[in-house]
């Protein structure tokens, strides 16, 4: 969907500082926070209904008060070594303050959001104020853009660093903040946020006892042009397809008996499987899927759910495109499993040695696709004392993979696969992501969400799902 008309912004940003004072520090930034693949901002965006907007003089309120506890992302990241171009980052404690801006679109309707696809679609990063800044480190980690609807209803934006907080931490901070806009004046401190990365500093000297395939560059075979390649050289299409309960359990059933996994196993294998095959590569390529896995109760001792700086590691399962689509769904469960299982205490500590002593590596995205799970975070939840959100996702689509949880009443445990492929594999890729069964699907069988930008939904088949999900969409606005 596009977003036509532009925002009113009727006075500037403004700078919300914490509304008690915080601690003046420098905080230490793990080897995990200091990756330059992580130098960006997570983009949320929100929409809710007229029903459940808050003022924005009550969210720019609450938000004082969450960045009390989130002291960290009022501050200013800063290199450690102003000399040093390779140094590692830290993060002046500072309360300089998040940035707040407020504008009005009256030509949007929260509406628009839930007739369409509600893919991304680049005129909605209007609804995020842009920073004019000079440098990475005059962007202030957390940037919010309240914009007011033509409806009654609201667009929230954030964008937050990702140097400072991973899926978890930025879940636990929304949620902070919903409940400082739900609680209105009452104090809602919650001393149990951990903003201490120092239980993940490197051993010295390090030890790297793993070959961390996701760091190193297996992909192509030499005499094949690398996907990455083919991938960037064409442009992209973004696809939303939504898997519901029961798809999901199909997916898991097909493995089964000889095979028990979970829903992310399933449909990630599944996905990686889909998007091998709709792209085509030559079958002794190898291929890579990469996964954000939360290490937090896999490190010894645990690192509490409330931990805020980056407690995730990527995943890395790996085949040949002919292996993977040879061995069928089982074959890739398998392999997810298996990167998995091989994240314990010694693995992530070896990784942040790895990083230690190659302070700028990237994971090796040639040949990958790269799927972070936004489910189970509680992202769907958040609500500022009005009611929850009508429509939750990135302001962007990237060729990243996101899993996001299905907003939508009478979806619970629904996942909406959410990824940018090249156009000329986009219908390929919906189709084989709609073989729940190895076996040509009705297409009704999954969610099929493919407008082209002209905003026209095509339902594919006339699965009794689709209705109620049409239906579902609308009915929560009336
Ligand atoms: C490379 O370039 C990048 C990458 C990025 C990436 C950024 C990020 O990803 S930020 C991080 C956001 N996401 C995460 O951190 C993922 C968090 N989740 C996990 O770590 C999961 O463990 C998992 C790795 C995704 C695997 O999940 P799963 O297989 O489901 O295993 P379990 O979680 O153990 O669940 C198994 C089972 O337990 C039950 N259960 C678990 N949680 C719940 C719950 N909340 N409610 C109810 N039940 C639960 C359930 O029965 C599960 O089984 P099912 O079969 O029912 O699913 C950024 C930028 C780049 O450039």
């Amino acid at each position: 969907m596009e977003i036509p008309g532009e925002c009113e912004y009727r006075s500037e940003p403004v700078l919300v500082t914490p509304s008690q004072p915080t601690p003046r520090c420098s905080l230490y930034l793990s080897n995990l926070d200091d990756q330059r693949f992580l130098r960006f901002s997570i983009k949320y965006l929100y929409v809710f209904p007229a029903v459940a907007a808050v003022a924005a003089d009550a969210l720019r309120a609450a938000l004082a008060r969450a960045l009390v506890d989130y002291y960290p992302l009022a501050g200013r990241l800063r290199p450690s070594d102003d000399d040093d171009a390779g140094a590692k980052l830290l993060v002046d404690c500072n309360a300089e303050g998040a940035l707040f801006a407020e504008a009005f679109l009256p030509s949007l309707t929260a509406g628009d959001f839930l007739q369409g696809s509600a893919k991304p679609h680049k005129s909605w990063r209007k609804l995020l104020y842009r920073v004019d800044a000079s440098s990475f480190f005059a962007v202030p980690p957390l940037v919010v853009q309240v914009t007011r609807l033509g409806c009654g209803g609201m667009v929230l934006c954030t964008a937050i660093s990702h140097c400072l907080c991973d899926g978890i931490a930025s879940a636990n901070f929304l949620h902070a903040w919903a409940r400082a806009a739900a609680a209105a004046h009452t104090s809602v401190a919650d001393a149990t946020v951990l903003h201490d990365r120092r239980a993940l500093r490197p051993r010295c000297p390090p030890r790297v006892a793993f070959t961390h395939p996701e760091y190193t560059s297996g992909g192509g075979t030499g005499t094949h042009p690398s996907l990455l390649s083919q991938l960037l050289s064409q442009p992209l299409a973004p696809v939303s397809l939504t898997f519901t309960a029961s798809h999901l359990l199909r997916l898991k059933t097909g493995c089964s008996p000889s095979l028990r996994c979970t829903s992310f196993e399933a449909l990630a294998a599944h996905v990686w499987r889909a998007w091998v095959l709709s792209l085509g590569p030559p079958p002794a390529m190898r291929v890579k899927l990469l996964f954000s896995v939360n290490v937090r109760r896999r490190l010894k001792p645990e690192l509490p759910w409330s931990y805020s700086g980056n407690a995730f590691v990527l995943g890395c399962a790996e085949a040949t495109a002919g292996e993977l689509v040879a061995s069928g769904s089982s074959g890739g469960v398998r392999l997810v499993q298996e990167a998995k299982e091989c994240i314990d205490d010694d693995y992530v500590r070896s990784m942040v040695d790895l990083l230690e002593e190659r302070r700028g590596a990237k994971p090796d995205l040639a040949a990958t696709l790269v799927i972070s799970a936004w489910t189970r975070l509680g992202l769907e939840d958040i609500d500022f004392g009005k009611g929850r959100a009508a429509h939750m996702g990135p302001l962007t689509s990237e060729i990243y993979c996101v899993f996001l949880p299905v907003v939508a009443d009478g979806y619970p445990d629904g996942v909406t696969v959410l990824v940018s492929v090249p156009q000329a594999a986009a219908e390929s890729f919906e189709h084989h992501c709609c073989l729940l069964d190895e076996e040509p699907a009705t297409p009704a069988m999954a969610l099929v969400d493919n407008d082209h930008d002209d905003g026209n939904k095509k339902l594919q088949g006339s699965h009794p799902d689709l209705v109620v999900h049409q239906h579902g969409r609308h009915d929560i606005l009336a």
